[in-house]
């Protein structure tokens, strides 16, 4: 049989890394195949002498690429929106399968290129644009089909973890870690993608999907970042027995579904908590199996190119398979996808965390707590702690408790005299294994 004809685009971090395992596992991977696969082009922009690209065709042009008849699957790792966006629609008319590390033209652009795909008969395979090297979506897509999936829960930012594990653990400062993150090649091309969440939102916007059979809605889904998590709430959070995370959380509710990013606390007992480093960690929870968890590398050259290298396998394995027999690309038939809505954060439902600076005298917290009980708020725990200055920060853990209602209560502390400032807040989650 031919060999399969692989056209690469984009020779970084994660494009280098999948030229080296298909060319140091070739023997292994035919086998898997049942055909030899081969990168036969690569669109490069400098030189790479470090690189082998021997019996390799290059081009300094992305579009040589999508309009190569003799290409049978693109493999675009260029990143962001447009120039990528163009490439696949392009190499998707041309008839050619295209397999992705981006979640960010997956999050924004998915639902038409999918039409597209679906249109021209081709794949469009995007493993390793989820959590890096962990074969989430084969799991949530394959593997837990015959589950209704409740909530999925996960650490989905390498970089992010990364910088907060180092924080907490060695005391290093956010900066300094950020760029070495950068040096290591876990960052996004733009950072800030990492440390305001944009990064995680893409990413949960996609299991989102994956989970519950929506079509993509990246816009909806609410997104923090952890740019503002203060040294002191890691300290306080720990003195409570949690632990702060930035989680990516998708939960199918009586109104809707909830797709939210932001720090979180969660009990350092919890398994997400003892997941450090660049390493990510995604809990599904489903009817019928359960609680399931998926753990490894989310970013770096060579986890990330095993997903790339997985789904160029998978693709040559169903090239010749009829196109409606395939594995759907957001896990449910593409006409039966729900209409069910994601709801506005103001609804959705959690415990939380609250520092404020109070004024050290009698009565003030009399006055915060009859607010939150006047909203229906009940209070889990409280820390006050000595400054001896005129100031001292008071830490609540509330329970339960609609967004909505605790916005309004948080504005009317902030209105008390004796409160100086704003409220630092973060949603609690305890993630039960139930
Ligand atoms: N680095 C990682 O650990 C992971 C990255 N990803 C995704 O993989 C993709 C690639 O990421 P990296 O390899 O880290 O990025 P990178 O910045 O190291 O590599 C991108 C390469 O594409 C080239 N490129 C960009 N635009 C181009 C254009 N218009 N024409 C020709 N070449 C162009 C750049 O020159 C660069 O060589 C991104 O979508 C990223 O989100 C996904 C999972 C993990
Ligand atoms: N920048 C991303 C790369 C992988 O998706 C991350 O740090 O997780
Ligand atoms: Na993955």
């Amino acid at each position: 049989m031919k060999p399969v004809k692989v056209g690469l685009c984009g020779l970084g971090t994660v494009g280098a890394g999948t030229l080296n395992v298909l060319k140091r596992n070739a023997e292994e991977i035919s086998r898997r195949a049942g055909r030899q696969i081969v990168i036969d082009l690569v669109s490069i922009r400098r030189p790479r002498p470090e690189l082998d690209l021997a019996g390799i065709r290059t081009t300094t042009d992305i579009m040589d690429v999508a309009n190569d008849p003799d290409i049978d699957i693109l493999v675009e790792l260029i990143g962001g929106y447009d120039n990528a966006h163009e490439l696949v629609m392009t190499a998707i008319r041309n008839g050619k399968h295209v397999v992705t590390a981006n979640k960010a033209l997956i999050a924004v652009h998915g639902n038409e290129i999918f039409a597209a795909a679906r249109e021209n008969k081709v794949m469009v395979a995007f493993e390793a644009s989820v959590a890096g090297g962990i074969p989430i979506i084969k799991a949530i897509r394959e593997g837990l089909s015959a589950n209704t999936i409740q909530w999925v829960a996960g650490i989905i930012n390498g970089t992010g973890n990364f910088i907060l594990t180092e924080m907490r653990e060695k005391g290093r400062d956010f900066a300094d870690v950020l760029k070495e993150a950068q040096a290591l090649g876990y960052a996004e091309a733009d950072p800030t993608f990492d440390v305001e969440g944009i990064d995680a939102a893409h990413k949960l916007t996609i299991l989102g999907s994956l989970a519950f059979g929506i079509p993509l809605q990246f816009e909806r889904t609410f997104t923090e970042g952890i740019s503002r998590i203060a040294p002191e709430d890691v300290t306080y959070a720990e003195a409570l027995g949690y632990t702060i995370k930035h989680l990516g959380i998708a939960r199918r509710t009586v109104n809707g579904v909830e797709l939210r990013v932001h720090p979180t606390l969660i009990p350092t007992k919890c398994l997400l908590a003892a997941v450090n480093g660049v390493k990510n960690a995604v809990m599904v929870q489903g009817d019928a199996v359960g609680p399931t968890l998926y753990y490894g590398a989310g970013a770096g050259a060579e986890p990330t190119a095993s997903a790339v290298v997985a789904d160029i396998i998978d693709v040559t394995r169903t090239l010749t398979a009829d196109p409606n027999n395939r594995v759907p690309h957001l896990a449910f038939q593409p006409d039966h996808l729900s209409d069910l809505p994601v709801v506005q954060v103001d609804e959705i439902e959690t415990a939380y965390y609250l520092r404020m600076q109070v004024k050290e005298k009698p009565g003030v917290l009399a006055q915060i707590t009859r607010i939150l009980s006047d909203a229906g708020i009940s209070i889990e725990a409280l820390l006050q702690k000595e400054h001896g200055t005129a100031n001292a920060p008071v830490i609540i853990l509330t329970k339960q408790v609609r967004e909505g209602n605790m916005n309004q209560a948080i504005a009317a502390i902030e209105q008390l005299d004796d409160v100086q400032g704003q409220v630092t807040r973060m949603r609690v989650e305890h993630l039960d294994l139930a």
